[in-house]
């Protein structure tokens, strides 16, 4: 006999861009996102005996996305997220959660002739701001996840790593002056929210903190002198935790995109390598990846 062991279904991929018109500044603002709904509950009988009578279709979740983008503001992404993920569930009464994943693409302002143009954009990057929202029924709150992802950073001194474990499969010299280079992933849990108006009233902070995370990822790596990837995210996710009382728990995935010095010393005795290293040579793969997670000790997270 075959049993429903796990089910969740929705639209993805669902593109999303909206104009917001200041008539009297004269401004426009753009805002581009990618919506992912899925939602669970009391759906089994769909899949086990073709009952489409539970179906809310994905179209309708897709639609929803639309005229819930319409009638409302789509920034911060955590609210919005957060008011699409509440709409499942307390419209529909056989669906127990809602999980909409919000990833929001860059359109930074043009600054034309030295002044910030009122309608003209750049996309400066491919980093993307994720959001991950989780709304439950039965008064089980909702959980909020934000992000970064695919910011990429290097610098070209300022980073070491020395004082590793050896053994006969060792062959990494090891190095007090490297190039350290990574696609920064990061992500911060705040405190479950209770209900919707408590997400809603905590608006402005989701922007505050994601500039927060943005900062301390960039001005730690900048300006640390690096003994290690460990040691550096471990370093941010410390400060994110000291910086925003709401946050639970911080994550970093962190890819280190290795830039391997190049032996020239076959050519006339060239000198390329340790202090005399100009020229890399940037590697696709294979590359480390090194990942955590830091929570409060001891504390509760504070809204
Ligand atoms: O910062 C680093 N951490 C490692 O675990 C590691 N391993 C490695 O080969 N190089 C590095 N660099």
């Amino acid at each position: 006999m075959a049993e429903l062991n796990y089910a969740r279904y929705g639209k993805d991929n669902i593109r999303l861009f909206k104009v917001d018109r200041d008539a009297k500044a004269g401004t426009q603002t753009v805002t581009e996102m990618v919506v992912c709904v899925l939602l669970e509950g009391d759906i089994e009988t769909s899949y086990t005996e073709a009952d489409n009578s539970v179906v809310v279709a994905t179209d309708t979740q897709k639609q929803t996305t639309y005229i819930m983008a319409k009638q409302n503001p789509i920034n911060p992404p955590e609210v919005f997220g957060a008011l699409l993920a509440d709409h499942f569930v307390k419209t529909y009464s056989h669906i127990h959660g809602a999980h909409v994943k919000v990833t929001q693409h860059r359109w930074t302002r043009m600054i034309v002739d030295g002044k910030p143009h009122p309608h003209s954009f750049l996309r400066d990057s491919d980093e993307i701001r994720v959001v991950n929202v989780h709304a439950q029924d039965g008064g089980k709150g909702i959980t909020i996840r934000s992000g970064i992802e695919k910011l990429l950073v290097l610098k070209s001194t300022g980073s070491a790593f020395y004082g590793f474990h050896r053994d006969v499969y060792t062959q990494l010299p090891e190095t007090w002056d490297r190039i350290l280079s990574t696609e920064v992933e990061s992500g911060w849990t705040y405190k479950t929210f209770g209900t919707l108006p408590e997400v809603q009233s905590y608006a402005e902070k989701f922007n505050d903190t994601w500039k927060a995370a943005r900062e301390i990822t960039l001005n730690t790596f900048a300006n640390e002198s690096s003994p290690s990837v460990q040691n550096t995210m471990y370093k941010m996710c410390e400060q994110i935790l000291a910086a925003v009382p709401a946050v639970e728990k911080v994550e970093y995935s962190l890819p280190n995109k290795h830039y391997f010095e190049i032996d020239l010393s076959w050519h006339k005795g060239l000198k390329n390598t340790g202090k005399d290293a100009e020229v890399y040579a940037p590697q696709s793969n294979p590359n480390g990846l090194i990942q955590c997670t830091v929570s409060r000790k001891g504390g509760k997270a504070k809204l």
